[in-house]
């Protein structure tokens, strides 16, 4: 048996309170939508690395800007080269081009010594190499198989002319982006502003006086995958289970942030208060759980038009909510080519039997090792939604549909921690 290929989008259908896996991914697509588009900023070049494009860019000049010399040696006009079929011509050295000359025009019979990456002197059409010839008493001897045509020069625009589209927008930049920008001496490049989330924990336990305090783990789980993509995070703990306490950190955040994300208190506890909360600050709700194993609880309100991520207080629920449904969100919000997330899966064969339960999406922590041509996966131990310690023993976590019982052998794809 073959596991399906995660496909991110199914057919949008009216939000029942508890929804599918797909359901929820189909919600959330067509969500995303309805947002307004992020606001475009200028900023260096230098500091545009991870940022989104958004705009297209095309070049403003060709590359090469001339004709460019690809080797340090000599150049000359191969019609100044009177037969070619005789076994050597001597033409005097006359000129030196080094890189950053702006030269005099070729003289009729002459040659030039030149450097690599140096401007062509124009009416010069052949570099030949400097170890290939020999010079005597200021004189270049060159040989019949030394003259072509365009031999060791870089032509104008060969690369890309100018006008040429070099990116569409949204993509995301790095390195390589940045030697075109600079190539091209752009100095200010338009991109998306980062995204703003805001992130509230809540529970009595996280109160530093609390007779047992526990640690608040979620905020930090949240600010590191957040922040590495490049999200400005802005996150409150309220350290008790008051609702007025916690419709004060949500309102806050809210005036300042995109989306919002809340975390624990989403269950059915007496002290369980981001339900209500969001009910007393007029937040109407999209689904209500989402049939997944961890992260159940899982349910997305609007606040006006802000989505609001209410994950479950588990570490692992929230780990698995985040890395299945807000990043995978965030990334399309912020503006990333949607094939880009699709294409990190890795695939690979399971060494393990798993039964999900039968109305659930499971989530496993899984390694991933090379076995002759092929990637195999191995299950994680893991005892349930709080757990922690299987995360940094997992190279990603496998994702089985309900209902889909994986065997040994079956074929199934990951979504990796590590992009591979
Ligand atoms: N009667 C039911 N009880 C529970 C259900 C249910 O359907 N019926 N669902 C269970 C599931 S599934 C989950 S997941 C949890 C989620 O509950 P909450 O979102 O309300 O989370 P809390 O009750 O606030 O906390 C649960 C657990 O997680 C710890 N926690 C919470 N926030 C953090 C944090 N920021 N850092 C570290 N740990 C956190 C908290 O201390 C609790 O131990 O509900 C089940 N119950
Ligand atoms: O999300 Mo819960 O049991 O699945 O922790």
């Amino acid at each position: 048996m073959h596991l399906p290929r995660p496909s991110a989008v199914i057919g949008h259908t009216p939000a029942p309170s508890m929804v599918e896996y797909e359901q929820a991914q189909s919600i959330l697509s067509a969500l995303i939508k309805t947002l307004p588009v992020p606001e475009v900023e200028y900023i260096p070049v230098s500091q545009a690395d991870g940022r989104i494009l958004a705009r297209d860019l095309y070049a403003l000049s060709p590359r090469p800007e001339a004709d460019i010399s690809a080797m340090d040696g000599y150049a000359f006009c191969c019609a100044d080269i009177p037969d070619t079929s005789v076994h050597t011509t001597a033409i005097p050295l006359r000129d030196y081009v080094v890189a950053g000359d702006q030269p005099e025009p070729h003289q009729k019979g002459t040659a030039a010594t030149i450097l690599t990456g140096a401007r062509l002197p124009a009416g010069a059409n052949c570099v030949i190499a400097r170890e290939r010839v020999q010079i005597s008493n200021g004189m270049l001897q060159l040989t019949p198989s030394d003259i072509a045509v365009g031999k060791n020069i870089r032509l104008t625009g060969e690369e890309f002319s100018a006008g040429a589209l070099l990116y569409a927008a949204r993509q995301k930049l790095d390195w390589r982006h940045i030697a075109l920008l600079v190539s091209q001496n752009v100095k200010q490049v338009a991109v998306y502003k980062p995204c703003r989330v805001g992130v509230v924990a809540s529970g009595a336990e996280f109160a530093p006086n609390a007779p047992d305090c526990r640690a608040e783990i979620n905020t930090p789980i949240l600010q590191a995958m957040l922040q590495s993509r490049g999200v400005h995070v802005l996150s409150r703990v309220v350290g008790s289970d008051s609702q007025q306490e916690l419709l004060e950190a949500i309102t806050e955040l809210a005036a300042h942030s995109d989306i919002l994300i809340t975390t624990g208190g989403i269950s059915v506890g007496q002290t369980d208060n981001v339900l209500p909360v969001m009910e007393r600050l007029g937040a109407s709700c999209v689904f209500r759980r989402v049939k997944i194993r961890p992260g159940k609880p899982f349910t997305l309100m609007l606040l006006g038009q802000k989505p609001v991520f209410c994950l479950p207080g588990n570490p692992g629920a929230t780990a698995i909510c985040a890395q299945f449904f807000v990043l995978p969100f965030l990334r399309l919000f912020m503006g990333f080519k949607p094939e880009l997330s699709a294409s990190a899966l890795i695939g690979g064969r399971s060494n393990f039997a798993f039964t999900p339960a039968p109305d659930a999406t499971c989530f496993v922590p899984v390694t991933y090792a090379q076995s002759g041509k092929e990637g195999v996966f191995s299950l994680v131990p893991s005892q349930g939604a709080s757990d922690i310690l299987c995360f940094s023993r997992a190279d990603g976590i496998l994702r089985i549909p309900a209902g889909h019982n994986l065997q040994v052998g079956d074929w199934c794809y990951a979504n990796p921690f590590h992009p591979v």
